[in-house]
């Protein structure tokens, strides 16, 4: 009875908190990586590497007039970008350009340029995207420092990168004795060297560029992948990769397209040996002195090279980081699936890539308890099982111990299938709870135990630990079925099997229709059962959920929370779920966890913390008055003058909260007389709907605010609106007294 009461007030205190609450892409601190935009993490990353993607520039505003100021000098630098590649044009022989680009010098060189090229941003991705891989998510000393030795062959004079390039690598180099002596390799005048210097002056261009699309791609998608238990190369290859591919084509086109042209470097470096290391651009020096027309042919031939480089990648350098909701086509460029390791749109990836078979694998149980003991099936014939005999993993139930340390400092026990709603004011450290049971943050230890196992050592892609942050973060380049075969797929089972089991666990959580959609074409409440799913399918020991419905209406919240009721009623682990929503924490939670400064304010069920909440946050959240003081012989003295009085005072001197439902506040236009012990005079701050009732708050001069709840009639009757002078009165036994 006392939690159904619960429940409707806490209903009532939804709708108020659903007004207040601004949805799903509320503002959030960018702490540990967390809530912003989906895919993007604006102010991290090196300032050049968002400099090369020009699509990031925010829109222009249509019709704004550019000022004569601006316009002019805008215009005489297009100019004086245009002439020269005019003069270009105007001066090529048209009718000798066959025969000069034909040429066998001019044919040969190209061949030269296409093999340095080539090899040059073979190099180049090779070394250089673990390079930017670890300048954007590694943080070690002298970070800055190789940043700009990066940088620095795009800002030094070619012909210096040469010399330096002669003095490292060349036959008196520090390092090219060595090299001939030992390998043979001499790298002057010899191809090689050509590729050196094209790789030397054009590598830059790929590690800035991806660089800037690692570090615009949100962490957490990496994070939701390895929590659904994919290591840290296939999370790399099937998440990292395809969400940042426009930002690395971009980069790998420019990189060729440099290493094309590149002259000053090679020619210092490698010399000018026909056939050998002249490329075009040394031929184009050379033939300017003998055929000035020939040398006009071949610069317009590497001019229309040039130009369409960047025409095709016009629009795609917008890519950088992870696609933006709502952007649709071409903002990822998927990864072709074939032998390349890389899941394909609906989701899973080649059986070789997972190790497993293609054969069929046993039909997927019908509920998550019995898939998830499915699963751990699996889990303990593979070699990270450590489940010693009789572990609950055998019979899929899985009791939590967890001691954290750090900014949380709390211990945890739940018995298998407990829910638990965590619940704290702003910074109370929910999400970091969650992050340090997930192994993903320094700022917090968790000491954890699932079952018999103690994964505290391992990381977070062996805990079966499934994590559902807060706006889902479905991987933008995966369908919804390739999202929810995601974990599947990293645990082993085999494709058809996997997409088979997604299926179903869309059907279950009623999104069964959308399962070809990317998460660009859902909506937020389908994102979110998507994500639901996606994280129940990976069979978890352990489900942390971050405000899992707070992006869905209040109609399918409804739904989702009932599914979600139902999911959980069979999940044999420990499910977190962190909410702000009162009715989220009644009726989901078997406990409610309540976090304030990282510490353990309360932790009980949720009609005891209705009851008793020990906090004023809480019991605001519970949409109760809340009042801080001191217990007296007949009530609570709270600060200043106000006064309380209690049917059940505390021990004198206890400090305490007082608790008052808004439905036991009566307002009254004139000073009520008889039975209420506490009566007050105030004004009516402010009347907001609640459903079928109003609830008006008043300011007292004697007291804090108060909340009242009447129904519009009485409201009518009183003749209430803002500034209206009032008396509030509570009677004693509505009054309960919680210690704190
Ligand atoms: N990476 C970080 N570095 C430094 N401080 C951090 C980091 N992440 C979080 N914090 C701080 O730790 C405290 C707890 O943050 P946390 O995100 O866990 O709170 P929360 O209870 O989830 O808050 P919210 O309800 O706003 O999501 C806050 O004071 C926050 O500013």
């Amino acid at each position: 009875m006392k939690r159904d009461a619960m429940k409707r007030d806490a209903m009532k205190r939804d709708a108020v908190k659903r007004d207040r609450k601004p949805g799903a892409g509320r503002d959030r601190t960018p702490a540990d990586g967390r809530g912003r935009t989906p895919g993007t993490e604006p102010g991290r990353g090196p300032g050049a590497g968002r400099a090369l993607l020009p699509g990031r520039v925010r829109k222009p505003v249509p019709g704004r007039r550019a000022p004569l100021a601006l316009a002019v000098p805008a215009v005489l630098a297009v100019a004086f970008l245009l002439v020269p590649m005019a003069g270009i044009l105007a001066r090529t022989s048209w009718g000798e350009l066959g025969t000069h680009l034909t040429s066998d010098g001019v044919v040969e060189a190209l061949r030269i340029s296409l093999v340095v090229s080539c090899w040059a941003l073979g190099l180049s991705l090779l070394l250089g995207v673990p390079l930017a891989w670890l300048l954007a998510r590694v943080d070690f000393p002298g970070k800055a420092l190789v940043r700009s030795l990066v940088l620095l062959p795009m800002v030094l004079p070619p012909t210096v990168g040469g010399v330096a390039l002669l003095l490292g690598f060349g036959r008196r180099g520090l390092l090219g004795g060595w090299l001939e002596s030992w390998f043979g390799v001499q790298l002057p005048f010899h191809t090689a060297g050509a590729v050196v210097a094209a790789t030397f002056v054009s590598m830059p261009f790929l590690v800035i560029s991806l660089e800037g699309a690692l570090a615009g791609l949100h962490a957490r998608y990496e994070e939701t992948a390895a929590s659904l238990g994919a290591g840290p190369l296939r999370v790399f290859a099937t998440v990292t990769l395809p969400m940042v591919a426009p930002g690395l084509a971009a980069g790998a086109a420019l990189t060729w397209a440099r290493a094309l042209g590149e002259f000053g470097a090679t020619i210092t470096f490698a010399g000018n040996l026909p056939g050998v290391t002249q490329t075009l651009p040394l031929q184009v020096y050379l033939l300017l002195q003998d055929s000035p027309e020939a040398a006009t042919s071949v610069s317009l031939l590497l001019l229309v090279v040039a130009m369409a480089v960047l025409v095709a990648l016009r629009g795609r350098w917008a890519g950088g980081g992870g696609p933006v909701r709502g952007r649709t086509s071409g903002a990822v460029t998927r990864t072709d699936a074939e032998g390349g390791g890389v899941p394909d749109a609906d989701g899973t990836w080649p059986d070789h890539v997972t190790g497993a078979s293609a054969a069929p694998g046993p039909p997927a149980p019908a509920d998550p308890c019995a898939a998830a003991t499915a699963h751990t099936g699996a889990a303990d014939a593979g070699p990270t099982a450590t489940d010693g005999p009789g572990d609950g993993a055998r019979t899929g139930r899985w009791p939590l111990h967890a001691d954290v340390t750090g900014f949380n400092r709390l211990t945890l026990e739940a018995a298998p299938g407990t829910t638990i709603a965590v619940v704290g004011p702003n910074g109370a450290g929910k999400t970091t709870l969650l992050r340090a049971l997930l192994g993903l943050t320094p700022r917090a230890h968790a000491t954890l135990t699932l079952g018999e196992r103690d994964v505290t050592t391992l990381p977070p892609h062996r805990r079966d630990v499934a994590w559902v942050p807060q706006d889902g973060a479905l991987f933008p380049h995966l369908t919804a079925l390739g999202n929810t075969a995601y974990g599947l797929r990293a645990h082993g089972t085999a494709r058809a099997e996997a997409r088979r089991e997604a299926q179903r666990w869309l059907d279950r959580l009623g999104v069964g229709h959308l399962a070809h959609r990317r998460p660009a074409q859902l909506s937020g409440g389908q994102a979110g059962r998507v994500a639901l799913a996606r994280a129940l399918a990976a069979r978890p020991r352990l489900l942390l959920l971050d405000e899992p419905l707070a992006a869905l209406d209040q109609s399918t919240r409804a739904h989702v929370r009932h599914t979600l009721r139902r999911h959980l009623a069979g999940f044999g682990g420990v499910c977190l779920m962190v909410t702000h929503d009162p009715v989220e924490a009644v009726s989901l939670a078997d406990r409610v966890l309540v976090l304030e400064d990282g510490r353990a304010l309360q932790d009980a069920a949720p009609a005891e913390v209705a009851r008793h909440p020990r906090s004023p946050w809480v019991a605001r959240m519970l949409g109760r008055n809340a009042w801080s003081g001191r217990a007296t012989a007949d009530g609570l003295r709270l600060g200043g003058t106000g006064r309380l009085v209690a049917a059940d005072p505390l021990p004198e001197g206890t400090a305490a909260l007082a608790i008052i439902g808004p439905e036991a506040v009566s307002v009254h236009r004139e000073r009520p007389s008889g039975s209420p012990r506490n009566v007050w005079p105030g004004r009516v701050r402010e009347i907001t709907a609640l459903g079928s009732r109003l609830r008006v708050l008043v300011a007292s001069p004697q007291v804090p605010d108060l909340v009242g709840e009447i129904t519009p009639q009485a409201a009518a009757e009183l003749g209430l609106a803002e500034d209206t002078e009032v008396w509030v009165s509570v009677k004693a036994t509505e009054v309960t007294l919680v210690p704190v």
